[in-house]
């Protein structure tokens, strides 16, 4: 049973025998003593406050809200432990000296907040307030804990509301805002822009009015949730009002023409997954949003500028018909609308048959063709001959690139056949490049395996190029999907090597038959004693994972000798020949020898 602490009694005075009166006075003085400890006693057991008494760290006394506080059931439980057991680490050293300092100064020491281990684990936030005393004759301490938890509850409470939207638990207007402030200034530091999308969901309003609310909230859930779906973790989504969401995009962009150019694929593919279909309370919805884009940088414009623009934009885009997404910046409009209609034409282009392959000869170290590369082309009626460095990075972002494989993979193994049955070109191999996007797609093997069975191309006469990029992410799920491949009989050479993020484990990992050696290497080969290195370097390391090693952009002769020196196995470039259509192929190969 511990005591409460009692206040420091007042020095006796003995009593005068005979001295009735005195007597008197001392048993009436006794008696309001008890009556004030037990006063007191009950005054700090039933304190709303957790109080308790040590002395030198170890606990004397502790009241029933201190139990509490520390999640025990009873004051034995914690009386004859040290404060050290309740302190938290990051708390421990500072508390434990302040303790002392009590004990020793016999004075009172100022609020602090600490965090407290509870008994179960747990951590409480406490303002600790300690001040000497004397405790059954003894110095001690007494220290009185106001629980913070609720405080900080509170706060918590109080910042969600402030900050969040409570339908979707989005950001509101006021905290993007801050965000949109800080990300200024940001662009600012990095040198870099920014881009905020304003969003608005067509007819929202016929849906909410004709549907009911719970609906319309509900349909705001889901378009919070797709939302989220299409931004990276540093961007920010917020409600801003009633069927308004904004973005917040922090680019690395260093023109504002990038940062556009990024923006507008984000708001792409918000516009696409807003308008899938919805289903609220087991019946389909459709919707659609109309986007307005402002691209900012720091200086340029103020937080509230950004905002105007983004919202005028987003008016424009309502203007042209919903459901469409347009620039605040006539000159990123035009930009935006010209790739639009260049999408277009490579659509249309695909269907018109626009697109044909070219074939680039790779040859052994004797100068015999031993196989080519197929590469796409485009003929456009429209735009004449355009290059696949335009083409293939808008493919790959506009899924053209699918359509697009599928042709150059059916194309390249139709030309395999023929030249099977042709004694001149029936050891060729044919590479094909094969996109990440293309790579990715579910049914990638199965269109392999296809290909093969209705052309009857010989799968080990064809290699597929992958680049090191897209061996990054889900190295297990590349790996299966390669050795599939592999089962069919089909190799794989990994483009560009040296470039991407070429790593000794993730290599040792792939069913990899060949490397090629970047042509930015073999392009400086002989002025630039560090691409020489690079290129020696990846043939030992080829060599050493049992790979053959072919150079890409062998322009000349010194070059194909000092790669040829290094045990270079193949090579390909334009000393030996363009990439030119199969039919040229074999005139340029009469031209071709040791
Ligand atoms: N996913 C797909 N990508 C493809 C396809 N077709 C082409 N591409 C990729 O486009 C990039 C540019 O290709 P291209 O303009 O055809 O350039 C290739 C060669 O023409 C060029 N080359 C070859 N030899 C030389 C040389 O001696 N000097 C020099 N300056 N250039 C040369 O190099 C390109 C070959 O690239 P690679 O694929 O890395 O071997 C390019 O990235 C293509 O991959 C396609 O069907 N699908």
């Amino acid at each position: 049973m511990t005591t409460a602490p009692q206040p420091t009694e007042p020095t006796r005075r003995p009593a005068v025998e005979g001295d009735a009166h005195l007597l008197e006075l001392l048993a009436s003085q006794q008696a309001a003593l008890r009556e004030s400890e037990s006063r007191y006693r009950t005054l700090v057991e039933w304190a709303p406050q957790a109080v308790a008494v040590h002395r030198n760290g170890k606990l004397l006394y502790v009241n029933p809200a201190a139990v509490a506080l520390l999640h025990g059931r009873t004051a034995s439980e914690i009386v004859g432990k040290h404060i050290g057991d309740f302190l938290h680490l990051d708390d421990r050293q500072v508390a434990l000296e302040r303790a002392l300092m009590a004990m020793e100064q016999g004075s009172s020491l100022q609020l602090r907040e600490e965090k407290l281990m509870r008994l179960d684990g747990t951590i409480a936030l406490v303002e600790i307030q300690s001040m000497s005393i004397q405790y059954d004759g003894e110095p001690a301490v007494y220290v009185v804990a106001h629980d913070l938890s609720q405080r900080q509850e509170d706060e918590k409470l109080i910042h969600q509301l402030a900050f969040y939207d409570a339908l979707t638990n989005l950001p509101n207007r006021r905290l993007l805002t801050d965000r949109l402030q800080q990300a200024l200034l940001n662009s600012g530091r990095k040198q870099c822009f920014g881009a905020l999308i304003l969003l608005d969901l067509d007819h929202f309003k016929g849906i909410n009015d004709l549907m009911g609310h719970e609906v319309g909230d509900a349909l705001l859930m889901q378009v919070a949730e797709r939302l989220l779906l299409c931004v990276r973790k540093n961007d920010s989504v917020a409600r801003v009002g009633g069927d308004e969401f904004m973005v917040l995009l922090e680019t690395f962009a260093v023109t504002t023409l990038e940062a556009a150019r990024y923006a507008e694929i984000v708001a792409k593919k918000m516009a696409q997954r807003l308008s899938e279909p919805y289903t609220l309370f087991g019946t389909h919805y459709a919707s659609t949003p109309s986007i307005g884009i402002s691209v900012f940088q720091e200086g340029a414009s103020s937080h509230s500028d950004v905002i105007k623009k983004a919202d005028a934009a987003m008016y424009q885009a309502k203007a042209a018909g919903r459901n469409t997404i347009r620039f605040f910046d006539p000159s990123m409009q035009a930009q935006a609308l010209a790739r639009a209609a260049f999408e277009q034409d490579m659509r249309l282009g695909l269907e018109q048959q626009e697109f044909v392959l070219h074939y680039q000869v790779q040859v052994n170290k004797q100068g015999q063709i031993i196989g080519v590369e197929a590469l796409a082309r485009w003929v456009s009626a429209k735009h004449g001959q355009v290059p696949p460095s335009r083409f293939i990075p808008l493919a790959e972002e506009n899924g053209l690139i699918l359509p697009l494989g599928q042709f150059v993979l059916e194309s390249a193994c139709q030309q395999l056949a023929r030249w099977a049955s042709q004694p001149d070109t029936k050891h060729w191999t044919v590479a094909v490049n094969v996109s990440a996007r293309q790579f990715a797609h579910e049914q990638f093997v199965a269109h392999v395996a296809v290909v093969l069975k209705t052309t009857g191309a010989d799968p080990r006469r064809l290699k597929l190029e992958l680049t090191e990029s897209m061996l990054v992410k889900n190295m297990a799920s590349i790996v299966a999907k390669m050795n599939a491949i592999k089962a069919l009989g089909v190799s794989f050479s990994l483009d560009d090597f040296g470039t991407g993020y070429s790593s000794l484990s993730y290599l040792k990992q792939l069913p990899l038959a060949q490397l090629k050696i970047d042509q930015s290497f073999v392009r400086n080969l002989l002025t630039d004693p560090n691409d020489a290195v690079i290129a020696r370097t990846v043939v030992a390391l080829g060599h050493s994972l049992g790979m053959t090693v072919i150079a890409e952009g062998v322009e000349t002769a010194e070059q194909c000798q000092l790669l040829t020196a290094m045990d270079c196995d193949a090579f390909q470039g334009y000393y030996f020949g363009r990439p030119v259509p199969a039919a040229d192929l074999l005139k340029l190969s009469a031209h071709i020898g040791p």
